[in-house]
């Protein structure tokens, strides 16, 4: 017998790396400011303006010099108004020793002035005001203070958060250039039957496609949807030939030991492997490779495997953003596998971590009801009250 070709119990990180060795350079392309929530930036982003683009004021009151006030801190000191500057529409002119302007937040400050008085600090008396304490050259905010035009302010790689959404229109774009993976995906097997028609003896609904579609679009990938397979090495090879067009294949179910685990077979036979087997539980049998030139990741059919893979190796590749990670006490024990990493779902309160009581591949609650992946590295058990890692869901 000859040795495989491919990797085979390679660990996760390897997993990362391999699948990420097969991907070509992310596609980009632009989208609205609207339609980029959760899109990972798919460039460097410079600021096309300064912010704020002028020195403004940060408090309404008045601007003036602040050698003319330093007085105020004894007694009251009067200037002259002889202005007004509002954001949109700056005091044209100089303003002079003894003078003031009017000024509003957000407005530019007028020249000659350098300091500013709040109106809580003025008393009004006709065309003068009398300042009760001197003026400020900290209420001022400096042109560029945010940000310079021509500064690359996000970098590439970013996942586009509301805050992120924000700031890219203060730079003055109304369109992002996005990571733009398009991914078919597809369920296979003879069992698998789409919500909402009436369900035989043995068989079950495709769960899988559902939530690995979302898991897609939350991503940021553009989701092709190629349905559901049956277990047939003929239908099966029609349904991966139609993925053309995509950058990536996602499959569900096949991948392991079963007479009837296609997948696996065809990617061996008529494409390529990088690796098959990953030092994890769940997700033990996932499968890696080519189809016809387009990478392929098999995800193992069993529900959490399937989501749970998709969590911690391939959305990390396809957006470059790990799911976040803290460090817990473990409220239980957490068991240790000898060559395999664990990721138990947990339940979080407070600091504190404990084991969801069912952990069987096969149990979608046990996802849906957990807070976090509990990581312990191979061969490492985890006594209650000890410091866990865990992978925010
Ligand atoms: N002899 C061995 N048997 C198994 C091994 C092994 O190492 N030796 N590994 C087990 C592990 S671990 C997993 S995970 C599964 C993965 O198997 P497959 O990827 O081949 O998945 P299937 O056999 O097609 O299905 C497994 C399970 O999941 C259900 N399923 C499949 N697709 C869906 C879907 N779209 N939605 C909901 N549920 C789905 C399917 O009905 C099965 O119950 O293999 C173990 N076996
Ligand atoms: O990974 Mo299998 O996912 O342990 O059931």
């Amino acid at each position: 017998m000859t040795a495989p070709t491919f990797s085979m119990h390679v660990s996760v990180e390897q997993a990362r790396a391999l699948f990420a060795g097969l991907l070509p350079a992310p596609p980009v392309t632009a989208l609205a400011l609207r339609d980029a929530l959760g899109w990972t930036l798919g460039a460097d982003l410079p600021a096309l303006v300064s912010h704020p683009s002028a020195t403004e004021s940060a408090l309404d009151g008045v601007a003036c010099r602040e050698a003319d006030t330093l007085g105020a801190a004894s007694a009251p000191v009067s200037l002259r108004v002889v202005g007004e500057s509002r954001a949109g529409a700056p005091f044209v002119g100089e303003v002079r020793a003894g003078e003031c302007v009017r000024i509003y937040t957000g407005a530019p400050l007028p020249a000659g002035t350098d300091a500013i008085c709040p109106v809580e600090q003025l008393r009004e008396e006709g065309n003068v005001v009398r300042l009760l304490r001197p003026a400020r050259p900290g209420d001022v905010r400096p042109e560029g203070g945010d940000f310079h035009a021509g500064e690359t302010v996000m970098a590439a790689g970013l996942r586009l958060t509301p805050a992120r959404l924000a700031l890219a229109a203060a730079l003055g774009h109304a369109q992002v250039p996005v990571r733009h993976w398009r991914v078919a995906l597809l369920s296979t097997g003879d069992e698998v039957v789409e919500p909402g028609q009436p369900l035989l003896p043995g068989q079950v609904y495709d769960s899988n496609r559902v939530g690995l579609a979302a898991l897609l679009r939350e991503a940021g990938c553009e989701v092709l949807d190629l349905g559901h397979a049956p277990d047939s090495p003929a239908a099966l090879r029609e349904r991966l030939n139609a993925a053309g067009g995509a950058d990536l294949l996602l499959t569900s179910g096949g991948v392991s030991m079963g007479r009837y685990d296609f997948m696996r077979d065809l990617l061996l036979e008529e494409g390529e492997v990088a690796f098959w087997k990953v030092r994890m539980r769940p997700g033990g049998p996932a499968l890696c490779g080519r189809w016809g030139g387009l990478p392929v990741f098999g995800l193992p059919g069993n529900p959490v495997s399937s989501l749970v893979v998709f969590q911690v190796i391939v959305r990390p590749v396809l957006t470059g953003e790990a799911l976040p990670t803290r460090q817990v006490t473990a409220a239980t024990p957490f068991a240790s596998l000898p060559d395999k990493t664990a990721f138990w779902r947990g339940v979080l309160t407070g600091d504190e971590v404990r084991e969801y009581p069912r952990q069987g591949s096969g149990v979608l609650r046990s996802l849906s009801d957990a807070d976090a992946l509990v990581i312990v590295p191979e061969g490492q058990s985890v006594a209650a009250g000890e410091r866990v890692d865990v992978a925010l869901l």
